[in-house]
Order: structure tokens, then sequence, then C-alpha cells
């Protein structure tokens, strides 16, 4: 023991002495530590230092660096690695067979450490929500994409995409970063479908909303990058921070005062017709899922402005940001491939007609399925979530490894897609090998994971396959897509919350003639 450490332990003794505190929190939580380190011992990974763990692998690289540097890991430790920063404990596990256990489990539901950053936004919304809190929400929340609830949504989805359409009008023939438009169109469908009314994102990319939104999405970015940030205590005292919470305020007092003005709404609503017998409500209009949220009870009481808020402000980040990613990615690889953009153009042709006025529909849109096809294999190329992680609370066991308890655990649906030796040509964009009826590749559903899997699964992942098929269908009748740059240089890739490149791609459209 150096003569400093036994310094430090003869001072906390003396101190622990003087001021009459009890020995055994302290004790307890020695054992624990030694058993962390002893069970961590075992894991495999890079040698690491003392204090800093493995922060200097990381120290000095650019955010597109990480990816790789964790690809490589990956290889070098046969897909399970642990890494420690400071005092944390990650496992990164990129095995099916560690996934289907991870995700497949009802104990292993916490979140990692790292979501923390959403919190200011998105509070204890389903998303960041554990225990019995989380299952309880859960239950009420799932009938809300029911296909009853979903199917008037596609009238929003199809007017959505006819205003894009119209605005791309003026892009004809010059070169956009078609991800920018993509971002305010999902911001405008998931504030209509949440809440019922219209940020006008499209038309008004200035709007106080739509700023502070690009604002949170920038101090995600700063604070999952910057070691500086990434500190709550040295975090709050930076001008980043005080931008957050002026952005914090917009997002907040407008979801409030929505949440407010319908509640009011659903009052007088219900007092004129309470009469009537009419309580199939989804099926007979449009209900938003904040309407839904305002009509559940949990323990026989009605949720609270503040619980609703969690949950509206968790499908506002969660239900556009994901779905801008697909689409600009889906959008990038039929580009590439002009084969499959010509088979989707066919397709859409033969199931909506030639009639470009020709509103898409539910039932339409469920027939287009060589598109399906596509959007499986943009999500296992990219997947809007590149990164998914749980927190072990208590010790456990997975496939014969021992794992500590407060060890965060790292799943990632972007290696596990680009695995060789899960899928064929994984760098390839081959959308028939997820035909079931055709292709020979025998597919393990756990490599597969770009909506998560098992009870934590996305809860919005057939809403924004519909969202993804209406904008597609629309935008390939109109317009030609053509990708601007070069086709032989795989785009850089920043694993972020959300999967972006380093550099806007950029697209060029051309009049589609039928
Ligand atoms: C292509 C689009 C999307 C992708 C790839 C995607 C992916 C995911 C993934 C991987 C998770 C699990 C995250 C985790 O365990 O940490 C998740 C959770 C979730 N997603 Fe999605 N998502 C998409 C779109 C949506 C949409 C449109 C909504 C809402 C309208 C939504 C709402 C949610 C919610 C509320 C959760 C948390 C569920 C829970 O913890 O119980 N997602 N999503």
């Amino acid at each position: 023991m150096t003569l400093s450490l036994s310094l430090l332990i003869a001072a906390v003794c003396i101190v622990v002495a003087l001021a009459g505190i009890s020995w055994l929190p302290l004790v307890a939580w020695l054992r624990r530590r030694r058993r962390t380190y002893e069970l961590a011992a075992q894991l495999p990974g890079p040698r690491n230092l003392p204090l800093l763990g493995h922060f200097h692998m990381f120290f000095g690289l650019e955010p597109w660096q990480v990816p790789q540097l964790i690809a490589q890991l990956a290889e070098q430790y046969d897909g399970t690695f642990k890494l420690k920063m400071g005092s944390n404990f990650s496992l990164m596990m990129f095995q099916p067979r560690d996934m289907e256990v991870v995700l497949g489990s009802s104990q292993l539901l916490d979140k990692a450490i790292e979501y923390s950053f959403l919190h200011g936004w998105l509070n204890d919304g389903l998303l960041l929500s554990s225990g019995q809190k989380w299952h309880r929400r859960r239950k009420i929340i799932t009938p809300a994409f029911h296909f009853r609830i979903l199917e008037p949504y596609v009238e929003i989805f199809d007017r959505q995409t006819r205003v894009l359409i119209r605005k791309w009008q003026q892009t004809l023939g010059h070169s956009f970063d078609l991800g920018h438009d993509v971002h305010l169109f999902t911001l405008d469908v998931i504030c209509e479908t949440a809440m019922g009314v219209s940020t006008n994102a499209q038309t008004n990319a200035d709007s106080d909303y739509v700023r502070a939104v690009k604002t949170i999405s920038m101090v995600l970015h700063k604070r999952m990058f910057n070691i500086f940030y990434r500190f709550n205590l040295t975090y709050m005292l930076t001008p980043l921070a005080r931008a957050e919470r002026r952005a914090l305020k917009v997002l907040h007092s407008f979801t409030e005062k929505i949440i407010v003005q319908r509640r009011q709404e659903l009052l007088r609503a219900n007092s004129s017709t309470q009469s009537s017998d009419d309580t199939d409500v989804g099926a007979k209009r449009k209900m938003t899922f904040l309407d839904i949220l305002l009509q559940s009870k949990i323990d026989d009481k009605p949720l609270t402005n503040a619980d609703i808020r969690e949950e509206v402000d968790t499908f506002m980040f969660e239900g556009h940001d994901t779905t801008s990613s697909a689409i600009m990615f889906f959008f990038y690889n039929i580009a590439l491939y002009p084969e499959c953009q010509r088979k989707c153009v066919e397709e859409i042709i033969s199931v909506l007609g030639n009639d470009r006025e020709t509103p898409v529909t539910y039932d339409l849109l469920n027939n287009l399925h060589y598109m399906d096809l596509c959007i499986k294999e943009t999500l296992r190329m990219y997947p809007s979530v590149p990164l998914i992680g749980r927190k072990v609370l208590q010790e456990c066991e997975i496939n014969g490894k021992m794992i500590p308890a407060g060890t965060n655990i790292g799943i990632s649906p972007l290696f596990l897609g680009r695995r060789e030796d899960l899928f064929s040509e994984p760098n390839t964009f081959k959308p028939e090998r997820f035909d079931v009826v055709t292709s020979a590749e025998k597919l393990n559903p756990y490599a597969y994971i770009p909506f998560s899997a098992g009870p934590r699964n996305c809860i919005g992942q057939k809403f924004a396959v519909l969202e993804i098929k209406a904008i597609a269908a629309n935008v390939l009748r109109h317009y030609e897509v053509e990708f601007v740059g070069n086709a032989e240089e795989p785009p850089v890739l920043i694993a972020e919350l959300v999967l972006r490149t380093r550099d806007p791609l950029m697209f060029k459209l051309k009049e589609r003639v039928l």
C-alpha cells in the first residue's frame, strides 16, 4: 500500500471516529466494491489505467471515430468486452445469444447512465422510467398503438408529405440536404399525432419550438462526446446548461399549454355528449396520443398534467429523430441502388395506381411488401438507435459470465447488423435477404434488433414503418432520387442516441415520369 493511500485511510478513520459515524455502510460499500472488481477482472477487455479506467482510449477522438474503435474492440474480444469509465464498468455485448438473455429478461429493464442526459426533457416518461411506474405506463400506452388508432394518422402522414413534395419542387436540379427537411417533416407529424396541433416546422423552421428541439439535440451531442459536459457538477456551470434550461422552458410550456387546453376541450365535449353511448372513439375519429392519455387511469385515478407531459414529450423525442434518421438512410440506400428504387416505384404504381393525387391509406401502405424489405434492410445497416444501454441493478449471470451489480450493458444494433457471420455481405444493401419466402439466408432474430426486442422494445415501430412508407410512396411517385457524392465511400457515422452522419448527405431530385 502506498504511503499516500495509507494516510488517506488513516484520515478517513479519524474523521469517521470524530464524527461518530457508523462503520457499517462504509464496510458494506467496500465489500460491494471488492466484489465488483473481482467479477469485472474476469470479464474480457483492454487493460485499464488506475482512476481513469479506459477514458484515455476515447480521449481526443472525434465522435465519428468512437464507433470505429468500438468495432475494433468487438472484433478483438469476440463480441464481448468491458470498459471502465471512472468508477463505472460497462460491458459491451455483441452476441445474439446474449441479446436474447438481456433483452428478453424481465429483470434487466433499467436504463444505462447515458440516458440521464435526456432526463431534463423527458423526466420519467416511458423511455426512461423503471420498475412499477414503467410497467403501469406501458400497459396504458400500448393501446395507443392499436391499428384502429394508427389508421387515421395516415391522413396526417399523407398531408404532411404533400407539403414536403411542394417544398421540394424548388430544389429540382440542385443538390440539397434532404435530412434537414425530413427532420422538420417528422416533427410536424409527431406533433400533430401526439398533441393534435401543428408546429408548422416545415413552413416555419425558425419557430421557438423547432429551435428548442435543435438546441436539445445539440446539447445531447455535446454531453455524450465531451468529457467536460458529462458530469453534472461541471456541466451546470457552462453556457450550454443555460441554453438547455431556456430550451426546456420552451418545450415544456408548449406541451403544458396544449395539455391544459385539450383537457378543457374534452371536459366540455364529455358534458355535452354524456347521454351518448359512443365509447369506441378511436374507431370513429382521430384520437391523439394526448387524448388517450387524458382518458387513461391508473388505480382508478386520471393522470396529472405532469404525468401526461412526460409521456407526450417522450413521444415527441422518440417519435421524430428516430424516424427522420431512418427516412434519410432509406432514401440514401435506394438512391445508391437504382434497381431497388425501380422496384419500389413499380410496386407503388401497382398498389396505388398512376394518379399521384390518390392519397395513401393504411390498407394501401400495408400492401407495399417490397418497400417493407427495403425499410428492414435500411434499419439493419443504419439502425436509428445505434446503441441500447441497460443497467444491471443486481449481480447476475449472462451465458456463464458473472456481471457485477452496477454494470452498464451496451448493446449495439449497428454492430450486430454489420457482422459478417450474421449477415452475408453486410455492407451491401440487399432487401431480399428479409424475404421469408424466397431468401435462403437464415436470419437470427436477435441479430436484427433496430427496434430492440423483449418487454422494452419500441412501442412505436408500427407507427414508424407506416410513416416511412407514406413519405417514401408519395415522394417516389413524384421524384427520382439521386445521391450527390461519392457512392463508393460509405457515410461516416456518428453513434449518438440517434444515428447521424458526420457530413450531411446531399441529394438531387428529378421530376418522375410515370
Ligand atoms: C424508425 C424509427 C424508430 C426506431 C428505429 C426506434 C427504435 C427504438 C428502440 C431501439 C427502442 C429501445 C430503446 C431502449 O431500450 O433504450 C425504442 C423505444 C421506444 N420507442 Fe422507438 N423507435 C422508432 C420510432 C418510434 C416512434 C415513431 C415512437 C412513438 C411515436 C417511438 C416510441 C418509443 C418509446 C416510447 C420507447 C420506449 C419504450 C419503453 O421503454 O417501454 N419510437 N425505440
